[in-house]
């Protein structure tokens, strides 16, 4: 399999690979067999990995996730029926490949994290980031910030993410969204949180998660409320602000995605998750994340599965709102 391989074409955009022509479980691995950055004159939207699992608090592996993703969205095809969209047919998307980040120092990695991410929104103005573990959220948004100002963040998450310091630590993956919040890098009138459940440390989290902005719709709403309400729920909080989405598969059920760090159970299914982001068309989309990926506690690629349509409705959303 080489470069010269026949790709899905469509208006000039390079898509993926013709798995009508060329077996789909072997060759590059890049997200839906989509061309590398360097293969194309310029992109609307970059996937970028980054493999950094140094912030977390239990299980690691989440460095293993952008490439687990990659390799699990082998089978994504070049059209959405439910969003009736063709997200590579147009827009240019391709594969920025991986940033390669300090794993022994995460300020370090923080920083190279913030430069790697700026450095590409000139060649391609959206991104869409495979990680790695929460903490990469901070570097993103500030990333995101210089470009748009302060964003609007939905965040899917069982957990809050917005706690101020583990053993001490301001950096780690259950801290992000609080340091963001106090870099201004957030609007804090439209930021929530989606699929919150499970034990806290205290009544408290919930306050302090209240006062740097994030409104929250526990997983113990979702059957109430059903898809629907979810969506007018998060259009309502978000109106027309730049909007950041940042998943973590551990917002998904422990059934839909075992392969993960701090699994929670009582999840969302990967089907109300993914009508959620297909209603994100109708949002001003700037920029997403998807993270805690853990291979190692995976089984048959469910876990990266969920997270390679997870991003195909992302790209799908993208596509759809660039009209
Ligand atoms: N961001 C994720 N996945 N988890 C945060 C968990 C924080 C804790 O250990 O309490
Ligand atoms: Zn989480
Ligand atoms: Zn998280």
């Amino acid at each position: 399999m080489t470069e010269s391989d026949p790709r899905v074409t469509v208006d000039g955009f390079i898509g993926q690979i013709d798995a009508t022509q060329v077996p789909r479980y072997g060759g590059e691995p890049t997200f839906a067999r989509l061309p590398r950055l360097t293969d194309v004159p310029a992109a609307d939207v970059a996937i970028l990995g980054v493999p950094f699992d140094s912030g977390v608090s239990y299980r690691p592996g989440a460095r293993f996730g952008p490439g687990h993703i990659r390799e699990s969205s082998r089978l994504l095809r070049p059209y959405n029926p439910a969003a009736d969209v063709s997200p590579f047919a147009v827009q240019q998307v391709a594969d920025a490949g991986d940033l390669g980040v300090n794993p022994f120092n995460i300020d370090e990695a923080i920083a190279m994290i913030e430069h790697g991410a700026r450095g590409l929104l000139e060649p391609a103005p959206r991104l869409l980031t495979l990680g790695g573990d929460h903490t990469i959220a901070l570097p993103l948004l500030r990333a995101m910030r210089a470009t748009h100002g302060p964003v609007a963040v939905v965040h899917f998450d069982a957990h809050l993410d917005t706690w101020d310091t583990y053993f001490g630590a301001a950096y780690t993956h259950g801290t992000p969204f609080r340091r963001a919040f106090e870099e201004g890098l957030l609007d804090p009138e439209g930021c929530l949180h989606v699929g919150i459940r499970g034990p806290l440390y205290g009544a408290d989290d919930l306050v302090r998660d209240a006062d740097v902005g994030f409104r929250v719709l526990p997983a113990t709403e979702a059957d109430q409320l059903g898809t629907a309400g979810m969506i007018e729920a998060i259009a309502a909080r978000v109106g027309d602000r730049p909007v950041y989405v940042s998943v973590d598969i551990d917002v998904l059920d422990p059934a839909f995605a075992p392969g993960t760090g701090t699994p929670e159970a009582g999840g969302l299914t990967s089907r109300e998750l993914l009508a959620v982001l297909r209603s994100f068309a109708r949002l001003n989309l700037v920029g997403a994340d998807i993270v805690e990926v853990a291979p190692a506690y995976d089984h048959a690629q469910i876990t990266g599965i969920a997270a390679a349509h997870v991003g195909y409705e992302l790209l799908s959303a993208l596509a759809l709102g660039k009209n």
